[in-house]
Parts: C-alpha cells; structure tokens; sequence
C-alpha cells in the first residue's frame, strides 16, 4: 500500500456550549488538517491520485463548508446567540470538538473519494498542541 498526505488550513469560529470553562466562549482558531489517502497500487498515471485533484475535493466538501465559518451546535442557546450575529453559520447536530468535525470531514471526503483510492488518516490540529485523529 501507498499513501499521500497534503495539508490544509481554515479559520474557523466556534464555541463548546456544554463546556465546564473558557472553551464555551465563542472564540477562533485556524485548523491544520492533514488528509492521507492510499491506494494498493501505483496508477497509470504514476500516481495515486494527483494533489491537485485532492486539493480540488478538499476545497469543494471541507474548506468552502468551514473558512471563515461560525459553526454551532444547533441548540436553543445557540439559535438565540446567531440571531445577533451576522456570519456564516455551519449547524452541525452535535458539539463542535475537534472529534465530531473529523467524524464530519470524513464522511465528506469518503464519498468524494473513488476507487482505487481511499481516505486513509485525518489529523486535524485545532490548536498548535491541540489534534485529533482518525486512522482507518
Ligand atoms: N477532547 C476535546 N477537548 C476539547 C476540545 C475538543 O475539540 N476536543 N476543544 C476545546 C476548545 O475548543 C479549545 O479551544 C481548545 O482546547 P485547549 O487545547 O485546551 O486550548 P488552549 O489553547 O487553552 O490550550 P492550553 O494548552 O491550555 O494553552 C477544549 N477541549
Ligand atoms: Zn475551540
């Protein structure tokens, strides 16, 4: 098996609602995400999948959804909170920890993905210490 990694970036605004501390906060943060996908073989073409066309699909499913996006929970709290707040707003069904936005981006890439190739790992940093991962 072969794999490649390209890395991303996006500012994103978001705020834990459920948070015991200062994460329930709206604050920022500017997200690293790393995509690796794999494939058994080398293709025709000498590659797995070329970077621009992984750029291409990470750019359509992940960064236009979250750059410069507030994303919330959507709950009673915070539906009162946007009311207020001129932005673009991503909903999402649960709390947005760095967990559930890699459960999130997965299944956008896997369904953007063709075979052979196949969304191997994500790891995504919310802070410069601060990451999660997924691996298949
Ligand atoms: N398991 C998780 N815990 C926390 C998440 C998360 O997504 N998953 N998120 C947060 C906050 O969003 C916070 O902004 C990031 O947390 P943290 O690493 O604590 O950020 P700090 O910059 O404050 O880190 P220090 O090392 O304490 O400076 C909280 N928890
Ligand atoms: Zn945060």
């Amino acid at each position: 098996m072969i794999s490649i990694t390209k890395e991303f970036t996006f500012e994103t605004a978001h705020r834990i609602s459920n948070h015991p501390a200062a994460c329930r906060h709206l604050h920022g943060h500017s997200y690293r995400l790393l995509v690796t996908v794999s494939a058994e073989e080398i293709q025709e073409n000498d590659m797995i999948i070329d970077f621009k066309v992984l750029k291409q699909i990470i750019n359509e499913k992940v960064i236009k959804t979250f750059d410069h996006a507030l994303v919330l929970k959507r709950n009673e709290e915070n539906t009162k909170l946007a009311q207020h707040i001129d932005s673009k707003i991503f909903w999402m069904e649960y709390e947005p920890t760095v967990e559930r936005l890699i459960e999130y981006i997965k299944i956008q890439i896997e369904n953007s993905l063709a075979k052979p190739v196949f969304l191997k790992k994500l790891k995504l940093f919310e802070t410069a210490t601060s990451f999660g991962e997924w691996e298949k």
